[in-house]
């Protein structure tokens, strides 16, 4: 069998773990992660810091070895076949390692060398990634005096020298400024869209998982918390409907009546119902009259849309945006301001 007529699944995990130990202490960075991703998915990773999503990466890519179980891309094992592996991926990791001094273009050149392309094969493919990557301005200028985006759209040209059937980034867009973060988004999308690899991204970035990924799989503490579109995982929540009353005598009122509502879930806080429930901006209108008939009309209504970090509070009952601030304090303020605006849009 040739990797060529591989047809299962592009990625296979089972019970995928990996265990680190500095100064005594064991960290469980992956805990027996089971995952099927079939060929030409766009899959995002998304979990709060420390979740094990570069770990996760950094196995699937061949980098470290797993403590225990297995896992196998384009049909190869991650240990035993490490290097018809690493023939079929690309690897853009947190901050690549492109060398400075060099010119981009050249930069491309050497790596379709590395990967076995002909002088030749290597300056073709070159100048098509440039053009494809919309690197033409930048390509002939030293890769340090690069800015931040163009810097990343070189260093995703970099893993996609030799046409890989799995493509793997590492929190992509990090760093970047909204603008840009667009940009490259809508960028994976097409290469994906026009290539039909496989496309593996890790993110901390909500809106990015959302708006890019066909599945969702959030992980937190090394496990697999959920897995889904962002569109089920958000629908199988419901939406958030919040009234407001004058006083709480009246909100608890008001609660005793919505708890019949089938399947939904309230909650009371002093003067305001919290319901949770699928579809509910679409029944605002009835729910609003029935609760006049009632003699418990509100007097302030906000409906929100679920997000997926209102997804991940309740899986694990933390926000998103909480981790985020309070697992690594050290970590660039550009993240949380990002999730921030992102919850706030
Ligand atoms: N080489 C290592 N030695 C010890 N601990 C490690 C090592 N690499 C990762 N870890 C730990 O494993 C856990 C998972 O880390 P990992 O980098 O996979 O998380 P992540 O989800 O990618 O986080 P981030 O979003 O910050 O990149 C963390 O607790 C981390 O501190």
């Amino acid at each position: 069998m040739t990797h060529h007529h591989h047809t299962g699944p592009a990625i296979v995990t089972r019970g995928l773990t990996r265990h680190f130990t500095s100064r005594k202490q064991t960290v469980e960075a992956v805990q027996g992660l089971d995952l099927e991703i079939e060929q030409g998915e766009l899959v995002a990773f998304l979990g709060p810091n420390g979740a094990g999503k570069s770990t996760t990466l950094r196995m699937l890519t061949t980098l470290i070895p797993p403590t225990s179980g297995s896992a196998s891309v384009a049909g190869h094992d991650v240990v035993t076949g490490q290097r018809a592996v690493r023939q079929e991926i690309g690897f853009v990791g947190q901050g690549n390692g492109a060398g400075h001094r060099q010119l981009g273009r050249d930069e491309l050149i050497s790596q379709g060398r590395a990967h076995g392309l002909s002088r030749v094969d290597a300056r073709r493919r070159a100048a098509e990634l440039v053009e494809d990557l919309d690197l033409g301005a930048v390509a002939d200028r030293k890769v340090s005096s690069l800015s931040g985006g163009q810097r990343r759209r070189l260093d995703i040209a970099m893993g996609l020298v030799h046409l890989p059937r799995v493509l793997f980034l590492d929190e992509p867009s990090t760093g970047l400024d909204p603008q840009n973060r667009a940009n490259l988004q809508e960028l994976i999308r097409r290469l994906h869209a026009e290539s039909g690899s496989t496309v593996v991204l890790t993110t901390h970035y909500l809106e990015e998982a959302d708006a890019l990924a066909g599945r969702v799989i959030v992980v937190d503490h090394g496990r697999v918390i959920a897995d889904d579109s962002a569109v089920s995982l958000k629908s199988g929540l419901g939406d958030l409907v919040r009234l407001g009353y004058a006083d709480p005598a009246q909100a608890a009122r008001a609660a005793a009546r919505l708890e019949r509502i089938p399947d939904s879930r309230v909650a009371v806080t002093d003067d305001a119902v919290d319901l949770r429930v699928k579809d509910g901006s679409a029944m605002v209108g009835e729910l609003l009259a029935d609760l006049a008939a009632d003699g418990v009309p509100p007097t302030r209504v906000e409906v929100a849309r679920p997000t997926l970090d209102d997804v991940f509070l309740d899986l694990t009952g933390r926000s998103l945006r909480e981790t985020q601030q309070t697992t690594d304090p050290s970590d660039e303020p550009t993240h949380s301001t990002e999730i921030d605006s992102e919850v706030a849009a």
